[in-house]
């Protein structure tokens, strides 16, 4: 996994600041490296050798469901870069996708993954989501795909901020914090951000063959982000002797804003048996895999020395993954962090508990 190359996709309700922010990035010596896939040269500027464009409209469908759409303009595009890469025609080390501001970035990562030529040569590092300080509250509640760009995002990047009121910042965070709680925000000021805040989301960083587990996994924000809404429930993380009547409370509010997503980690204490916690998530995504926003979990399976992750988004996975150890200081214990739409926490608890033959609490912390 860390011999491909790592691929960002950068998304963004209409207007929110895309090009904007992609423009300023290119011109930063860190990008230099980094093989650029739009969809209109737009405002771009040309003068990187490596953007390219390619044509949202030409997809080949393998079926009736819209995710699950090969992009076949992508493919070509990605084979062929990979091809110049190895003739020594271009040289690039990373590649960033803008997908069109209406676009589920499920397709795009159905391709990078169904494709075996493709899926052995790169991976998804991250999906970094701009949102538009000004408009973007309004586009939540009017436009259920932002709310999911938003929901799915490893890094959010607040645009136009220089447009609203502190008070207007403030809600948007309180709203970002219930529709993603873990993804680091930066706020670019006319798309000016640190390349760094936004590549090397994924759990293997360039030049390291050390997974970075806590950064990616980021378990902890769910449960701070938890006790930041005040839902009062203290910190009875040990509670082993009820069932989910509790639970419900333990996480995000899901229909707080009528946003419809609940954000959530489960815990578990005891190492897991990999067909039982397999066949859990096969029942989760058979029934509702489009309600799975984004899965991501760091496992200690049982009889295996090492960690493995798990990786999602819909019902997209990457192939698990073994990491070469587990992180220094880390507790072992199994976390899985979830982000669902219409999908209740309580539901899917039911499904690993059910699969594991768990009868405590997941909610572990
Ligand atoms: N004031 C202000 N305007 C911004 C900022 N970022 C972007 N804009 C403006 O917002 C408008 C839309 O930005 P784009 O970068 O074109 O947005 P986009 O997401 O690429 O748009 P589409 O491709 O149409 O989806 C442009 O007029 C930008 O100049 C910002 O931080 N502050």
């Amino acid at each position: 996994m860390s011999e491909t190359l790592p691929v960002t996709i950068l998304t963004g309700f209409l207007g929110s600041g895309k090009t904007t922010l992609l423009n300023r990035l290119l011109q930063r010596p860190e990008l230099s490296d980094t093989a650029v896939l739009i969809n209109e040269f737009g405002e771009i500027g040309l003068d990187h050798l490596l953007v390219r464009e390619i044509q949202d409209d030409i997809v080949l469908l393998n079926s009736g469901c819209l995710c699950c759409t090969v992009r076949g303009d992508l493919v070509t595009a990605l084979r062929d870069l990979f091809l110049k890469r190895v003739r020594g025609e271009v040289d690039f080390r990373r590649l960033m996708i803008e997908t069109t501001g209406l676009a589920d970035p499920a397709p795009i990562l159905h391709t990078l993954m169904t494709d075996p030529l493709i899926g052995a040569r790169y991976r998804l590092d991250g999906i970094a989501t701009t949102v538009d300080a000004l408009h973007a509250l309004a586009q939540f509640d009017a436009q259920p795909e932002s709310v999911k760009q938003a929901a799915v995002a490893d890094r959010i990047v607040i645009t136009k901020a220089d447009l609203v009121d502190a008070d207007t910042l403030a809600a948007l965070h309180a709203r970002l914090d219930g529709l993603n709680p873990a993804a680091p925000r930066i706020v670019a000021d006319h798309g000016a951000v640190e390349p760094a805040d936004l590549l090397e989301a994924g759990l293997f960083k360039a030049d390291s063959k050390i997974p970075a587990v806590a950064d990616w996994l980021r378990a902890e924000a769910y449960e701070t982000a938890h006790d930041q809404h005040g839902h009062g429930h203290g910190h009875d993380h040990h509670h082993h002797d009820h069932g989910h009547a509790h639970s419900h409370d333990r996480h995000h509010d899901v229909n707080r804003h009528g946003d419809r997503i609940s954000a959530f980690c489960l815990t578990l204490d005891e190492p897991v048996d990999w067909q039982h916690l397999v066949e859990a998530l096969e029942m989760i995504i058979a029934a509702k895999g489009e309600n799975l926003l984004r899965v991501k979990g760091i496992l200690n399976v049982a009889g295996q020395e090492a960690p493995v992750a798990v990786h999602g988004v819909q019902h997209v996975f990457h192939p698990p993954a073994t990491l070469p150890g587990w992180p220094e200081g880390s507790d072992r214990r199994s976390r899985l962090v979830f982000i669902t739409r219409d999908l209740s926490p309580a539901a899917i608890e039911k499904v690993v508990r059910a699969a594991l033959g768990i009868t405590s609490d997941l909610y572990g912390g």
